[in-house]
């Protein structure tokens, strides 16, 4: 590992060069909702170097907002006011919709994108809970549609590498699983943040949750039923997890437990140094155990540490995989979009992450809450969409 290769490979991963665009009718056009923080990074800098997509237009439920991103990120089309958002999705030369809304407007807007004929890619968690991932899909399926819910690092070489380690004879059975997942919210978010409010689909573990809880699925190529769990709630609020604790159980054998946290307790003496992430997953294995840091963001930098109980402990790197399509230095976000392309195109992706994952991970979803009983009226909002 060279430290200069190290920065050339972040800066194009952060910055990525653009790509030439193939001929007209070959291109999937994107239309974006919502003039969000996070799609810069999960479409807007992935379309730049993909040849096959170009970035169409951007709504936001305020004009000027929206021509202001559109001016930022060399956006050709604007909507913003009261219709904005219905503008976009009507739009015939949007062939698709990027979804960055809260989470409780998830599927309200999937729905209308899929209704206006659109493929999606809707933002993890992909809805408020089963009942309506499970309408999404269906109407997918129905339409014929691409609808793929953006949990980037499934798309990432470096998961896929644990994934065949896992699979290997290496280190045999997984006997247990535990994962952290904490940031320092109160300085990385707004004190209004979507993520603190109960009615726009906040939580610790709607927010933080999926990303601990999916990679285990993955691994174990299964579903845990759900032990037990605890919550602390934010300060003045009785619905909205600030911290949640799980116990969970894979493959009716393998224990795990997750937690997820939005407010990091500091360290040092009185707890008083600050910390901005804890990003931990370690699985036990009967023959030695696999860690890996940075499961959420593999792209900016990870390690995979192997240590077998026989035999030296190891640590490695997967930003591309050998014969495989990809560069060192695509984001999980890139090795996501060429994969929903491909999809969109009939081709074979890299890798997918089904209806059946998405409706799965959210019924895991539901319970959690359910068993914390902060569950919840928002099976209530489903009435408001159904077709
Ligand atoms: N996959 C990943 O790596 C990540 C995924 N996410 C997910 O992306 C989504 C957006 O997160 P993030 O970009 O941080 O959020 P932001 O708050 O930056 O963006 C949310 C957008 O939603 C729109 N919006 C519509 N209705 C409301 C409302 N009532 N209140 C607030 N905003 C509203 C706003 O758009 P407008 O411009 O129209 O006002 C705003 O731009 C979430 O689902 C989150 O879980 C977030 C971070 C990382
Ligand atoms: O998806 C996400 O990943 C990173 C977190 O910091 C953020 O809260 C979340 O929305």
């Amino acid at each position: 590992m060279n430290l200069l290769n190290v920065i050339n490979r972040l800066r194009k991963t952060t910055n990525p060069p653009t790509e030439a665009k193939s001929a007209g009718s070959s291109i999937v056009h994107f239309g974006i909702l919502g003039a969000s923080r996070i799609a810069p990074d999960a479409i807007i800098k992935p379309a730049r170097c993909h040849e096959e997509v170009c970035i169409k237009a951007i709504a936001a439920r305020d004009l000027g907002r929206a021509a202001k991103y559109a001016r930022k990120w060399s956006i050709p089309k604007v909507y913003g006011g009261q219709g904005g958002y219905q503008d976009l999705v009507n739009d015939p030369e949007v062939d698709a919709v990027y979804i960055g809304l809260p989470n409780s407007l998830h599927c309200e807007w999937t729905i209308k994108a899929l209704s206006a004929g659109k493929h999606v890619i809707c933002d993890k968690p992909v809805a408020n809970n089963a009942n309506d991932t499970r309408r999404m899909f269906a109407m997918a399926a129905e339409k014929n549609l691409v609808l793929l819910e953006a949990w980037q690092p499934r798309f990432h070489p470096a998961l896929h590498r644990m994934k065949d380690i896992v699979d290997c004879s290496e280190l045999g059975s997984i006997t247990s699983m535990h994962a952290h997942f904490g940031i320092w919210g109160n300085v990385m978010f707004p004190g209004d943040d979507i993520r603190y409010h109960y009615d726009l689909g906040g939580g610790a573990f709607m927010d933080l949750g999926p990303y601990p809880l999916n990679v285990m699925c993955y691994l174990t190529s299964s579903n845990p039923t759900v032990e037990c769990a605890r919550a602390i709630c934010r300060p003045k609020s009785t619905q909205v997890d600030r911290r949640m604790e799980t116990r969970l159980i894979f493959a009716d054998t393998i224990p795990a437990t997750i937690i997820v946290d939005h407010a990091l307790e500091g360290w040092g003496p009185f707890r008083l140094l600050p910390r901005w992430v804890k990003i931990t997953l370690k699985v036990e294995c009967e023959g030695g155990t696999l860690e890996i840091w940075n499961y959420p963001l593999p792209s900016l930098w990870h390690t995979i540490t192997v240590t077998p109980k026989r035999g030296r402990r190891r640590v490695e790197r997967c930003y591309k995989r050998q014969g495989d399509r990809g560069e060192e230095w695509w984001s999980a976000y890139r090795y996501q979009l060429e994969a929903f392309v491909d999809k969109v195109k009939r081709r074979s992706p890299m890798a997918w992450r089904s209806a059946e994952d998405s409706i799965n991970a959210m019924q895991v979803i539901d319970a959690v809450y359910t068993k914390v009983r902060l569950i919840n009226d928002f099976q209530n909002a489903t009435d408001a969409y159904r077709m």
